[in-house]
């Protein structure tokens, strides 16, 4: 075991150390705010193409620990990847999202791969890990990510994304047994894809549930905490001692709980979640991530400065890490990340 004071800072939290100063980085914290990264996309060609072009795809991811020194690097790539390596066709139409051919029959299904047939389209992704690996700085901590199965399946049930999920919700009701196989099989995917990325460098992984908020009750149970528990358990076990981040956004209540449900090391909180309601409920359990509105990412000032104090306050009893409540959004202001890291880090 390393001297705890010269591991990470994101490591140490994960290990439920409180820090005087909380860990740092940002969800989305390469993309279209930075010019660099824009810069960095034309010269890809389009958004997939980065994803796939490990040279590229390590060099967003670098942008910004090199403007900000962020505490952890996130790598870059898409949620999407795992159905484009099951076989459905993907494609971002640009200023509008994601498109993919839909599952919404068994014959949709029977054509998609096997969980463990995923990893020759992603050698790309298992490649920029290991180019961050080398280039990043010692104290930066490289964090894997994966969508969560329920995510990823509202995606590929409708063909894109969805203000309410619908179409998802109609296929659980109108043919589970298709919904669940669906479900199951983006678990064994994800499992074989997250085990992938810890061989390649990731040092934590993060789970996306994007849109665990529009399961309720026995749902969220079955399709947000028990695919959460599995794919963990799973990881545990080929991978002891490497951290998961879980992310149920939107969770509310439900957030209660879910860590001890599921086995995270620590749950990703959203920003419609007091931080002083969190700390009570959900930090009484461990490590938590988050939770400031991106929205002052765009508006900065005194709010600003305001609500950083705010929530690291709120936190500072228990381990944390420092994020935002969900991905910076294309029209923030690089000043005022700058801002927000500058005031959580100061005396
Ligand atoms: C739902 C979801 C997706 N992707 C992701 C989620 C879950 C998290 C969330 O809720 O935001 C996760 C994701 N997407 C991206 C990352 C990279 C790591 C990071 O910086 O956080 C991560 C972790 C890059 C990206 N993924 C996407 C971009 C923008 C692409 C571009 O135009 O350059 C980036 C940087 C595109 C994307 N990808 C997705 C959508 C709906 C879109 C279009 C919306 C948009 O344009 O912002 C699917």
């Amino acid at each position: 075991m390393a001297d705890p004071k010269t591991q990470k800072t994101l490591l140490r939290a994960l290990a439920g150390e409180t820090l005087d100063v909380p860990p740092i980085w940002m969800m989305r914290q390469a993309g279209r705010y930075l010019p660099e990264y824009r810069a960095t996309r034309a010269q890809a060609g389009d958004f997939l193409s980065l994803c796939y072009n490990s040279e590229l795809a390590a060099e967003v991811t670098l942008q910004p620990i090199r403007r900000y020194d962020f505490d952890a690097a996130i790598l870059f790539a898409d949620i999407l990847l795992i159905p484009d390596a099951l076989g459905a066709d993907l494609w971002f139409v640009t200023g509008e999202g994601p498109r993919l051919s839909t599952v919404t029959s068994d014959s949709d299904f029977g054509k998609l791969k096997h969980a463990a047939d995923v990893h020759d389209h992603l050698a790309p992704v298992y490649e920029t890990l290991r180019i961050l690996r080398r280039e990043l700085p010692e104290r930066t901590t490289l964090i894997g990510f994966a969508g969560a199965p329920w995510t990823v399946a509202t995606y590929m049930i409708a063909g894109q994304g969805t203000p309410d999920q619908g179409p998802a919700h109609a296929l659980k009701a109108e043919n589970r047994p298709l919904f669940n196989a669906l479900i199951g099989r983006l678990t064994n995917a994800t499992i074989e894809y997250l085990s992938a990325q810890i061989d390649a460098g990731a040092e934590v992984v993060k789970i996306f549930d994007s849109w665990a908020g529009s399961l309720k009750g026995d749902d969220f149970r079955d399709y947000a905490l028990e695919p959460a528990r599995q794919i963990i358990a799973a990881l545990k076990e080929r991978h002891p001692g490497i951290p998961v981040i879980a992310f149920p956004r939107e969770a509310g209540e439900n957030y209660i709980g879910f860590a001890k449900a599921t086995g995270a090391d620590c749950v990703a909180l959203d920003n419609s979640v007091a931080p002083e309601w969190a700390a009570e409920h959900v930090q009484k359990d461990g490590c938590v991530q988050g939770n400031m509105a991106p929205g002052h990412m765009v508006t900065g000032g005194d709010a600003l400065v305001d609500e950083v104090r705010r929530i690291r306050t709120a936190f500072s009893g228990g381990p944390h890490i420092f994020n935002l409540g969900h991905g910076i959004t294309p029209d923030a202001d690089p000043e005022n990340v700058a801002l927000m890291v500058n005031t959580l880090r100061e005396a």
